[in-house]
């Protein structure tokens, strides 16, 4: 459906991105300044999932919204295949809008109630002047079919769905436009996990038919693991880690990806999930931390990390992390301590739900 893409260059890169909320000042007070994105740079290529995960609040939303100028930064740049985002106009980046999609958490509060299926999905392809009303008909009847729907669903409206059903009218409509990269802000995580897993599928068969990239910015680890190729790591609006996903899963590099890691629940020999969390509250956005703003609850702080941000090192080629201490850490076997991740089967559970699949074409009367 997109384009094919044959170069390795970055398709999407963010550089030095921030952004800052609030701050404002009037009668009544001010609101204070929320740091929710700063300083973020990475490359996307082409072809691959790349995931975006952390603690909530930590800016995986406002970084997916940059990264599709659904939202100005306050400084920084977007560039996709070569251009700048920041330097197009009104008029130019509406015709880059068909191929720069987003996909939301919550597919009832993303679609619009009045409207019927058919004309929420259609509505892209109107925009975007790609078919007249015959073809735009025949053409929503398609991509219901293609997210596992039925073409008579058309006039329905989105309350006669169920919440994954939803969903995939959501990913239809993003679809509609022919794109290039999809965002997926926490796709999956408002679903019951048995359709979690139709839903990651869905995605999942979509990306190979159509070429597409994504962008998943998500907290569950085990979604990430399965479906991502590379993984950064957010905290307090930073990256303080970027991996290709087997090698951030098998050995993290970062304090705070290590304390993730470990707050993956693990199935105990007693059956129960034995679980470790991470230590204290995230500090606000509002007042983060000097320094490295992981250090108030790092195990490994030390006095520089109060007072000094730590670079972004390239740990290894395509690895990076942002910690003063990091080798110190990895020497003196603290790495090791991390437990490997043994993430719920949802691989198995994709299986079994694939084979299901068909069933999710039986929609709800
Ligand atoms: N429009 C806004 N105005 C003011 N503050 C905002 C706005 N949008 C986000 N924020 C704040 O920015 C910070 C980052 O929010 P964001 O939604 O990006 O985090 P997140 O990691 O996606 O969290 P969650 O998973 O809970 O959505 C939070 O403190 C949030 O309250």
């Amino acid at each position: 459906m997109s384009d094919a893409i044959t170069t390795d260059a970055p398709l999407l890169e963010a550089k030095a991105l921030v952004k800052r909320f609030g701050g404002g000042h009037s009668l009544l007070g001010g609101s204070p300044l929320v740091h929710a994105v700063d300083g973020v740079s990475l490359a996307i290529r082409p072809g691959e999932t790349f995931a975006v995960v952390g603690e909530s609040g930590c800016g995986k939303s406002t970084l997916g919204r940059l990264l599709l100028r659904l939202i100005e930064p306050t400084a920084g740049d977007v560039v996709y295949r070569g251009r700048s985002l920041m330097a197009l106009s009104a008029t130019e980046m509406r015709g880059l809008r068909r191929e720069l999609q987003i996909i939301f958490q919550d597919p009832y509060a993303s679609l619009n109630p009045r409207m019927t299926v058919g004309d929420i999905i259609g509505e892209p392809i109107w925009l975007h002047r790609l078919a007249g009303r015959a073809e735009r008909r025949e053409r929503v009847a398609e991509l219901l079919r293609i997210v596992g729907l039925l073409p008579d669903h058309a006039g329905r409206y989105p309350h006669e769905f169920s919440g994954g059903q939803r969903q995939r009218i959501g990913i239809a409509r993003a679809l509609a436009g022919k794109p290039v990269l999809i965002v997926g802000d926490e796709p999956v995580s408002a679903l019951d996990v048995s359709i979690q897993a139709q839903v990651i599928n869905l995605l999942e068969e979509l990306k190979e038919r159509f070429g597409l990239t994504l962008v998943i910015v998500a907290h569950d680890l085990a979604v990430i693991r399965h479906m991502s190729d590379r993984v950064a790591v957010m905290y307090l609006g930073e990256i303080v880690e970027q991996a290709p996903v087997d090698a951030l899963f098998d050995a993290p590099l970062h304090p705070y990806t290590q304390a993730l890691m470990k707050a993956i629940p693990v199935p105990s020999p007693a059956g129960r999930q034995a679980k470790t969390l991470l230590q204290g509250d995230v500090p606000s956005p509002t007042a983060p931390p000097p320094g490295c703003r992981f250090h108030t609850r790092c195990p490994h702080a030390r006095p520089l990390c109060s007072e000094a941000r730590p670079p972004v090192e390239e740990a290894a080629p395509g690895r990076t992390v942002a910690c003063h201490f990091w080798r110190e850490i990895q020497d003196a076997g603290s790495g090791a301590l991390v437990a490997p991740p043994t993430p719920p089967n949802l691989a198995a559970r994709l299986s079994l739900y694939r084979a299901r699949q068909k069933d999710a074409a039986a929609v709800h009367p």
